[in-house]
């Protein structure tokens, strides 16, 4: 069974990912998460922008325990904040992976910009680097609205106070989707989606 780490510290992002691996139906890949390997120290993430981000996750994991390697980086980049919160979105509010106080945060910078100004892009940057080297890096949008309150319960952070433009989610934020429906139209969906064939090689290989 080839074994491939998501070096990441977001339990969702790994369920995310082994749901984009069973749908397309790879078998023969193990995708490990960060509490399944030795501990090491993980670099920060300190890179501009999304893939750098990524593939300074990436290479650690790569570095550290010789396995094949994918890690995310993602945020929100709203419109009317000149793409912020961007790679900053998972600490907006100053403390890490707070998902209420960095919405809350959100909503209140957003309080007075009308409907019409509310447009805002999911982002997401997957890399994948072996340990051979090879590095690929790719890229998923989600374009939407920012609500004016959370809404619905799935999902994880900035979901519930995402609008996604798409028909099919119309009148819903992306934490009123279903799991399947949001892999289908996500930025991490979109991403994923590119590495699809890279990860079903990895799993040929055996
Ligand atoms: O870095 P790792 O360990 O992978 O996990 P993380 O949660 O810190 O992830 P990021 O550094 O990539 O930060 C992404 C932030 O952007 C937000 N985000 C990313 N994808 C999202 C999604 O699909 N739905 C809602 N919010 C999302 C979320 O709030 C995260 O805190
Ligand atoms: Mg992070």
């Amino acid at each position: 069974m080839s074994k491939v780490l998501l070096a990441s510290r977001n339990r969702k992002k790994l369920a995310e990912l082994q749901r984009v691996v069973d749908a397309a139906g790879i078998t023969g890949l193990q995708i490990l998460g960060l509490d399944d390997v030795p501990e090491y120290p993980e670099e920060p993430e300190d890179g501009a922008t999304f893939e750098e981000n990524a593939l300074i996750k990436a290479r650690s994991g790569v570095r550290a325990t010789g396995l094949p390697c994918l890690a995310d980086d993602s945020g929100i980049s709203v419109d009317a904040l000149n793409g912020m919160p961007g790679v900053l979105s998972a600490r907006w509010s100053g403390r890490h992976g707070d998902d209420h106080a960095n919405n809350a945060l959100l909503l209140a910078q957003l309080s007075d910009t009308p409907d019409e100004r509310r447009g805002a892009a999911f982002v997401s940057a997957c890399a994948l680097v072996l340990p051979d080297g090879t590095e690929t890096v790719v890229r998923g949008e989600w374009r939407g609205r920012v609500l004016r309150a959370e809404r619905g319960p799935n999902g994880f952070g900035y979901d519930p106070l995402f609008a996604p433009d798409d028909e099919p989610a119309a009148g819903r934020s992306s934490a009123e989707l279903t799991p399947e429906e949001k892999d289908s139209l996500s930025h991490r969906g979109k991403a994923l989606a590119q590495l699809v064939p890279a990860l079903r090689e990895l799993a040929a290989r055996g």
